[in-house]
């Protein structure tokens, strides 16, 4: 540990350089494609989120995210630091009350002047006192902005809350708010409403010495926070909770967002199987990963797998479509039906499980598996927060290093394993895994991981673990 006054400010300036070179590679990048780097201020948008997307942007990107938080966190009073941590829980309260009293889509049209509270809180019978405190405790975290006092618009990223509907079709619409949208804001509502809720009960059941060492999945937070013994799963399917399901649904599309378009294309030679080779994906959703793959390559075919009510009552028309077939079936509980898969893809499934379920659902693929069936495994691989030497062996498991004094895992850069991490333990007793981990699971299931593929370090669930039956 450094103590000497010197250590620390070199540690500062090492930092402080880490991001002036990259600023300067940023820009030397976008000159390089005619590219805009996206302006903090307009609304989000794909077209205008393309120079980020460039891998040298993201790799620069990446560093100077990490560079800056670990900077923050050398810089701020420790005792500031440790407020804002522990009252970081605000954050989601307050996105949720400003999602559900629709602001984005009210401040949709009101251009940089913005609104003031007063109307912002008028269609949904709110108190403007109380929503322009939530409103200026979340454009202090740079999302809105307030232009004058009680006055708030619009900036990037409070962009993302908006549905782009009108606020009448809203209020009389309730249920239909995420139906038709990229799925950002069904992210959001599920985040900040059962996800929430589950993760504030999360010390309660790892400190219950009846739990601590539980991992069945309907003895989670989740469980205590909704008073409920079914799983979460099987409590989006209760009466009342249809339209809980639907918002997952469209989440688990909108998560793509959070991943360069395409992202599942990457690291896996689709274009090199042959004709008519069939992809199963194994608890698919709503099919969204397969819809990518088939238009794409529109020489593979597919099947996705899920539980019957899932489609259903998410987009029926994907099932009329006929370009991907859909079939029930239940991971836990039964065989797998399709004994000719070129490939089974898991992805964002053993995500969700503790290792005794994930080992179920990994001996029925094997036992349907031919000799040259392929598993590719689509989760985050959590790194260690520091060096990890034990799976080199592994073709495309080794980690590039960022330069020091950056953390070995880039610390919030690649914030987002270690939150879902948590989330799925919150809600299911599920858990992201290293590579060592998910090479455990597969030798003790007849599959042999010889691939990894890590992918551009900003995506979200695009890591690839590719197994082989022995
Ligand atoms: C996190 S989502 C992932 C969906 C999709 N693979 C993707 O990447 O978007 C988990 C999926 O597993 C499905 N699922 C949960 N339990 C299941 C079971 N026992 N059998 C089959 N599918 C199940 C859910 O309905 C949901 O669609």
């Amino acid at each position: 540990m450094a103590t000497a006054n010197h250590d620390a400010l070199a540690e500062l300036k090492a930092l402080s350089n880490i991001i002036r070179e990259n600023i300067d590679r940023l820009e030397a990048t976008c000159k390089a494609n005619g590219l805009e780097y996206p302006s903090s201020k307009a609304p989000y948008g794909p077209e205008s989120e393309a120079a980020r997307n460039l891998p040298d942007a993201m790799e620069a990107g990446s560093l100077i995210v990490s560079a800056a938080t670990q900077l923050v966190a050398a810089v701020n009073p420790p005792p500031m630091t440790m407020f804002s941590l522990v009252g970081s829980f605000h954050i989601p309260a307050a996105l949720r009350v400003v999602l559900e009293t629709h602001t984005a889509e009210i401040l949709h049209d009101a251009g940089p002047e913005g609104k003031h509270v007063n109307e912002i809180a008028r269609p949904t019978k709110k108190d403007p006192a109380k929503l322009a405190r939530i409103l200026r405790f979340l454009a202090t975290h740079h999302v809105f902005v307030e232009v004058s006092p009680d006055h708030f618009a619009h900036n990037r990223l409070s962009s993302l809350l908006d549905t782009h509907k009108s606020v009448d079709y809203i209020l009389a619409n309730p249920d239909k708010k995420h139906e038709g949208t990229p799925g950002m804001t069904a992210v959001i509502g599920h985040f900040t409403d059962e996800a929430f809720k589950a993760a504030s009960y999360l010390g309660d059941v790892l400190l219950d010495p009846k739990t601590a060492f539980n991992v069945d999945a309907s003895s989670t937070g989740f469980n205590r926070a909704y008073n409920t013994d079914k799983n979460v799963f099987d409590w989006f399917e209760t009466p009342g909770n249809e339209w809980r399901l639907t918002r997952f649904g469209i989440a688990m599309d909108g998560a793509k967002s959070m991943s360069p378009p395409g992202a599942i294309l990457e690291g896996f030679d689709w274009k090199g199987m042959k004709e008519g080779s069939l992809v199963v994906d194994v608890g698919g959703g709503v099919g969204s990963q397969s819809l990518t793959l088939a238009q794409n390559h529109p020489h593979l075919q597919f099947i996705v797998e899920d539980r019957t009510e899932f489609w259903n009552s998410n987009l029926p028309e994907h099932v009329q479509s006929g370009k991907v077939q859909f079939q029930a079936y239940n991971f836990l509980e039964d065989a797998q039906p399709i004994k000719n898969a070129d490939i089974f893809l898991l992805r964002a499934i053993l995500h969700d499980w503790a290792d005794p379920y994930c080992l179920t659902i990994l001996r029925h693929l094997r036992a349907a598996a031919a000799p040259t069936t392929r598993l590719i495994v689509v989760d985050n691989l959590i790194p260690y927060a520091c060096e990890e030497k034990s799976t080199e062996d592994i073709p495309g498991a080794e980690r590039r290093l960022p330069p020091a004094p950056l953390l070995a895992n880039r610390g919030q850069a690649n914030a987002i394993p270690y939150i879902t991490d948590i989330q799925m333990m919150a809600l299911l007793n599920g858990q992201e895994r290293t590579i060592t981990h998910v090479r455990n699971l597969l030798e003790q299931t007849g599959w042999k991981l010889v691939q990894v593929y890590h992918g551009s370090p900003f995506a979200m669930t695009n890591q690839k673990a590719i197994a082989v039956p022995v």
